[in-house]
């Protein structure tokens, strides 16, 4: 796991959302483009060429793997690669999640990327969205919680369109962190989760003088 310190201020990473939401929104937007245009074949083809000229322009510079979770040694982190909240991950919906002790919820609009059955939700992405909860839910204290085990049950059809999500824990017993998630829509509940999560017996968190305590990390950004 990637869990190294780029230690910038609060400002620096201001500044650098402000360049790399607007870009990953276009690439959200690009990638909703291709799945609906309905222009000729032509026109598609010649879309290639240019989105091709962007990605040669982009790789001169890249970083080796993946993007990781950098901290700052406030330990804000930066998980901008993530699959489900990455502010440079077009994949991302983004989530943009609110935290409180325990506790964790999100709206989103989920367009034509997330689709499974036509015209709704991806019982795949309904998963991946309510683990990325589960495991912010768990980790408001402070601590980090992997997912052991998420069991999803799907109630009826998720329309795509505006949805909500909420993780809440449930019970900790030890090391493990019991938590229940539903993802709604207008009329309800669609999708219901239940995660067993579990801080890492070996896992041991920098510590020193100049880290705050663990109930005021914040684990993310
Ligand atoms: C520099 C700063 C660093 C900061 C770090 C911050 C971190 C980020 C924080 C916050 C942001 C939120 C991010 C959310 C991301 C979304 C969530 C994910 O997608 S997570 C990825 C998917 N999950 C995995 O890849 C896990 C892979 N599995 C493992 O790593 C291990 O198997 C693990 C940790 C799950 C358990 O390993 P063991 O060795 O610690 O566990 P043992 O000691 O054997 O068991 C402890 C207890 O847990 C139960 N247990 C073990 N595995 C279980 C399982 N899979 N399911 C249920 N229970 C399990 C056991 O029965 C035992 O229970 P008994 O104490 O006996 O009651």
């Amino acid at each position: 796991m990637d869990f190294r310190i780029e230690d910038i201020s609060e400002e620096e990473i201001d500044r650098r959302l402000s360049v790399v939401e607007p870009l990953t929104d276009s690439v959200r937007q690009l990638v909703d483009a291709v799945i609906r245009s309905e222009v000729s074949d032509e026109r598609l083809t010649a879309a290639k060429d240019r989105i091709d000229e962007i990605v040669a322009d982009l790789r001169e510079q890249q970083r080796p793997g993946s993007f990781g979770t950098p901290y700052t040694k406030e330990f804000i982190g930066m998980p901008w690669g993530n699959a489900a909240v990455g502010a440079r991950n077009a994949v991302a919906p983004p989530l943009h999640v609110r935290r409180s002790p325990g506790l964790a919820e999100c709206e989103m609009e989920l367009g034509a990327a997330y689709e499974g059955p036509g015209g709704c939700v991806h019982g795949g992405i309904a998963a991946l969205l309510l683990d990325q909860l589960v495991g912010e839910a768990a980790s408001t204290d402070g601590l980090p919680s992997f997912t052991g085990t998420l069991t999803v049950k799907y109630l009826r059809p998720t329309l795509l369109g505006a949805l909500s999500a909420r993780a809440e824990v449930t019970g900790r017993e030890g090391r493990k962190t019991f938590v229940h998630a539903t993802m709604s829509d207008a009329d309800g509940v669609t999708v219901e989760a239940d995660a067993i999560m579990i801080c890492p017996k070996d896992f041991e968190l920098p510590t020193g003088d100049a880290l705050p305590p663990p109930a005021d990390r914040r684990l993310d950004r």
